[in-house]
């Protein structure tokens, strides 16, 4: 189930074009079944998808260390789900991958639901069938957005994409080691052969950017009066965007942009502080241009002016 967790064009030219012309095809992808991939040419921040779930079901209560929850305490709600269904949609639902054979209804349709999932809310995991096509990349060209307004998963380009080039987007959390990432993508299925699992090279600075992200999380509330910890924390918040940006991993950007912003502005830097605060602005706005959590990043650069 992929952990994920309005655009910079409007939503409506998004659905628009992309009902009328999607920028995508859907075609196999050597060694992972279908894939998805550019029609053409693709600007960052373009809109590929934009849908809302088939059907959704709750999360459990119940979680488990580095597992997350165990699917077969959502058989139920999956079975109810599906039942809700209208006969194209089951056939569609039925049409999606399987990571492994199955048999027996419950089987069959809970191997789909892991298989193809993506968390939508903290309350909720649901099946976007079109989505479901796009394959994972531990560098990925594509990020994915749960709009709580609209109730629709928006996915959309994090770099320029060219034409013909698969969409990706990941499934799990990135900041880990290869090693890590291949044993939380064993519960899809399939060993990862991307770039940054070919070689493993990355990983001490995937581990540190993590590192930095927890420490830079964890100082934000704690502000100091010691210029040197000041510049300190500035410098690690720039290593952090400046290493996200080199490794091409924009998911965790909008919260790196966010702590240089912070942590300027507790050095008084106010200047700096506005400049990141834009980019974390126009980091989210990619997304959806007035989810709440651009609006509350609009309010902190309206302090920060005033
Ligand atoms: C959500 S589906 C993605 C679409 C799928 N390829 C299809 O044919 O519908 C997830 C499954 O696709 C395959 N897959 C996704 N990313 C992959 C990758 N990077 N390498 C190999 N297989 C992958 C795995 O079988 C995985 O269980």
């Amino acid at each position: 189930m992929a952990e994920f967790d309005d655009s910079a064009v409007s939503e409506g030219t998004a659905e628009t074009s992309q009902a009328s012309d999607p920028v995508y095809d859907v075609r196999p992808a050597p060694g992972k079944g279908l894939g998805v991939f550019a029609k053409h040419h693709l600007k960052r921040g373009t809109p590929i998808l934009i849908e809302e779930p088939a059907f959704s079901v709750p999360l459990p209560t119940e979680m488990f260390p580095g597992q997350g929850f165990k699917i077969e305490h959502m058989i139920a709600s999956i079975e109810a789900g599906f039942e809700s269904l209208s006969p194209d949609q089951k056939e569609d639902y039925l049409g999606l991958h399987k990571f492994h054979p199955s048999e027996g209804k419950s089987n069959i349709l809970m191997t789909i639901f892991t298989t193809n999932a993506y968390t939508m809310d903290h309350e909720h995991v649901g099946i976007f069938p079109k989505i479901a096509r796009i394959n994972h990349s531990c560098k990925p060209n594509t990020l994915n957005w749960w709009s709580v307004k609209t109730r629709r998963r928006i996915m959309y380009t994090s770099r320029d994409v060219e034409e013909d080039e698969e969409i990706t987007v990941s499934y799990i959390p990135l900041l880990k080691t290869t090693m890590a990432r291949q044993h939380r993508l064993e519960q899809y299925g399939f060993t990862c052969d991307c770039s940054a699992c070919r070689s493993s090279e990355g990983d001490k600075r995937r581990v540190r950017m993590s590192d930095a992200l927890d420490y830079l999380e964890q100082k934000q509330f704690s502000p100091t009066k010691k210029l040197s910890i000041k510049e300190k924390r500035i410098s690690k918040s720039v290593n952090l965007v400046n290493m996200l940006e080199a490794e091409g991993l924009p998911d965790y950007l909008a919260q790196a942009y966010h702590f240089a912003a912070v942590f300027n502005q507790q050095a008084g830097h106010l200047r700096e502080a506005r400049e990141w605060a834009m980019r974390e602005l126009e980091m989210l706005q990619l997304a959806e241009q007035t989810s709440e959590e651009a609006l509350k990043a609009m309010e902190y650069l309206n302090n920060l002016n005033t």
